[in-house]
């Protein structure tokens, strides 16, 4: 009897039993058949039907190019809901951003959520009310959001490389839609602003600092890209937090840390090889060392260590200027520098370089500029009796022999050394809020200069070393003061305001990267750093610096951004580093005079403005 024949001979209620069976797997397997899409990537995501955002498994994200497209941890649903009633719940709570706007939270989710609708709305909105809103996609706000960056998740930004995805970099690269970017801004979340190791949650900053890329330097949104390289956390709150959307390991360290830094930048240039790569938030054990490794093959720069040089140094030039002073008298000033992290060597560093610099270029003039700094970090001040001093740290080491004659010693206090060395700047890079305490203000009431400055350029507003109205009421109006992050000016009740700037390395980077493009530059030389540095510094006026104004409103930050890569694209073509970019190759870009040079980076920036749709098949 043939199979068939055995089959219709079953009995009617051996039917229904066999139905029966068959029907209820059926009921199951019916919930479980697979859905065909049409799409892939990013198209998925932004798909409300399809998208499960961080639930995709990974051969899902495998199948679906969504890889590098996620944050790497993969969540279950009952982890994703708990995720969004945790967010909304600390709604309830308010949000506190320092004493400045407890809504800002609110109004970064407003913000974004407008991103995802409309983006060319979304960067008028910002370019128009720069003022008002980069506080709110910038600094300070931004270091809020990612501290709650897990709650806030909702449609991705970006690209996440994790220390799971090695070996894989190179295709996933492909998972991005655009053929062509511009500029990429990445973080490995290891300091995010003055808050420490953020894990994941840090790809936040990529994500601000290329919202200023677009909004002060015009470079087409389509054409940025923000970038987390996840190699683990050693926040250990972050790595007991079941919600946490990235790899639950500690940080990788020495050769596995560097492989996948090495094959991430491989891909990127493989895939965009006119790239330019920010680095921004590594902490300082990689950041000068990654900088060394890659700032002659590939066009990159870390905005920590070079863009915040540039901004001190032009912040230190005005400051000499306010004094009445010309800017040639800047080696005679005395700097103590708290903070001896990636911000800090950086400055310190390119300031010993400009004091040389005039003093006439060679070695003499190098040493002899070393002896105009005195740096403090947390184990008080540095000598060259300091145990395993950092290498980066040891130039600046004061001579223990001829401290002691100061009354100073190894370790000695900010407040000791601020006291007997009288200085004419005091410059804070040390992401301790309140450093410089009553005390600490007190004892540069002594200082020499006509018209100290104060530099709190720590980030955000709660670890900025002090506020303007602490050092306005402790030093009168007779000073300078910038902060990193905005604060309001102060009124000093007697009819004069005492001017707060900002002292942040938005001035520079959207320069630098934008210069650096336009250029076609094979990398960003110190030449070209140094350009964008001096032609901030010369953006004041006499009569603005005289008024204690060193640095430009962010309302003119467009035009700023215009002249500093005007700047760095003069100093390129006299290197000859210059390859050009799209219609202008470098022939044509040397023959340009000054206000040709700066026509072409203005009609080079994009504008949000809505273009005409046209449809066509493809
Ligand atoms: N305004 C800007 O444009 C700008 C740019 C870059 C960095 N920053 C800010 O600078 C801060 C530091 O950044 P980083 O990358 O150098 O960090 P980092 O962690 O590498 O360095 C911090 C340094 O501060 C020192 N420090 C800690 N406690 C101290 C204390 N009590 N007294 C003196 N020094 C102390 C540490 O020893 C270390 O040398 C961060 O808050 C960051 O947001 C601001
Ligand atoms: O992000 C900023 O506001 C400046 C700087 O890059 C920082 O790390 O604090
Ligand atoms: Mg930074």
């Amino acid at each position: 009897m043939s199979n068939f024949s055995r089959q219709i001979r079953l009995s009617s209620s051996m039917i229904r039993g066999l139905q029966y069976r068959i029907s209820r797997p059926f009921t199951t397997i019916e919930g479980h058949r697979p859905t065909i899409v049409h799409k892939q990537g990013l198209d998925i995501l932004h798909d409300p039907w399809f998208n499960k955002g961080t639930a995709f498994s990974m051969t899902e994200r495998d199948r679906l190019e969504l890889r590098g497209l996620l944050p790497p941890n993969v969540m279950s649903n009952e982890q994703q809901i708990e995720r969004f009633m945790a967010d909304l719940k600390r709604l309830e709570v308010n949000a506190r951003d320092g004493p400045s706007d407890t809504n800002s939270l609110a109004k970064w989710r407003i913000l974004n959520r407008l991103h995802d609708r409309n983006e060319t709305m979304y960067y008028k909105v910002l370019i128009a009310k720069i003022e008002e809103y980069a506080p709110v996609v910038y600094t300070p706000t931004v270091g809020l959001v990612c501290q709650k960056y897990s709650g806030l998740f909702r449609r991705p930004r970006g690209m996440y490389f994790s220390a799971a995805d090695r070996g894989e970099m190179m295709s996933m690269v492909y998972n991005w839609p655009a053929d062509q970017v511009d500029m990429i801004v990445v973080t490995d979340g290891s300091r995010i602003l003055g808050l420490g190791d953020l894990g994941i949650q840090g790809i936040g900053i990529s994500i601000g600092k290329l919202d200023l890329y677009v909004a002060a330097a015009g470079i087409n949104p389509q054409r940025v890209l923000p970038i987390m390289i996840d190699v683990g956390t050693n926040n250990e709150a972050l790595l007991k937090d079941p919600l946490y959307l990235g790899l639950q390991q500690h940080r990788l360290d020495g050769e596995e840390y560097i492989a996948v830094i090495d094959e991430f930048m491989e891909a990127v240039f493989t895939r965009w090889p006119h790239v330019i790569v920010q680095f921004e938030d590594f902490q300082s054990k990689w950041a000068f060392k990654l900088l060394q490794r890659y700032r002659n093959s590939y066009r990159m720069f870390n905005d920590d260590v070079q863009g915040t040089a540039g901004v001190a140094i032009a912040g230190l030039l005005g400051a000499v200027r306010a004094q009445g002073k010309p800017m040639i008298d800047f080696p005679k000033q005395k700097i103590v520098v708290a903070g001896a992290g990636s911000a800090g060597i950086g400055v310190l560093n390119a300031a010993r370089k400009t004091m040389a610099r005039m003093l006439g270029n060679n070695e003499l003039a190098f040493e002899s500029a070393g002896s105009q700094f005195w740096v403090v970090d947390a184990n008080g001040l540095i000598t060259d009796e300091r145990e395993n001093i950092d290498a980066d740290a040891k130039p600046f080491a004061r001579k223990s022999k001829e401290i002691g004659r100061q009354g100073l010693r190894e370790g000695a206090s900010l407040v000791e050394v601020v006291r007997e060395v009288k200085p004419d700047v005091l410059l804070g890079l040390s992401a301790v809020g309140g450093l410089f305490s009553k005390e600490v203000l007190e004892a540069l009431r002594g200082s020499t200069s006509t018209r100290p400055a104060i530099f709190a350029m720590s980030n955000p507003t709660t670890s900025a070393e002090c506020t303007p109205e602490e050092a306005f009421s402790i030093l009168g109006d007779n000073i300078i003061f910038a902060s990193g992050s905005p604060f309001s000016d102060v009124d000093l009740g007697n009819g004069h305001i005492g001017h707060c700037n900002q002292g942040n390395n938005m001035y520079l980077f959207p320069g630098i990267g934008l210069g650096t493009l336009l250029s076609g530059s094979r990398i960003v030389s110190d030449g070209m750093l140094q350009a964008a540095a001096e032609c901030l510094a010369a953006y004041m006026t006499e009569e603005e610096v005289l008024k204690g104004i060193i640095y430009p409103s962010i309302s003119s930050i467009r035009d700023i951004t215009k002249q500093v890569a005007a700047a760095v694209i003069t100093e390129a073509i006299e290197e000859d580093l210059v390859e050009g970019y799209r219609e202008m190759d470098a022939r044509e870009l040397r023959k340009l005079n000054k206000d040709e040079l700066l026509c072409y980076v203005e009609n080079s920036m994009w504008n949000p403005d809505y273009p005409t749709l046209i449809y066509k098949k493809d």
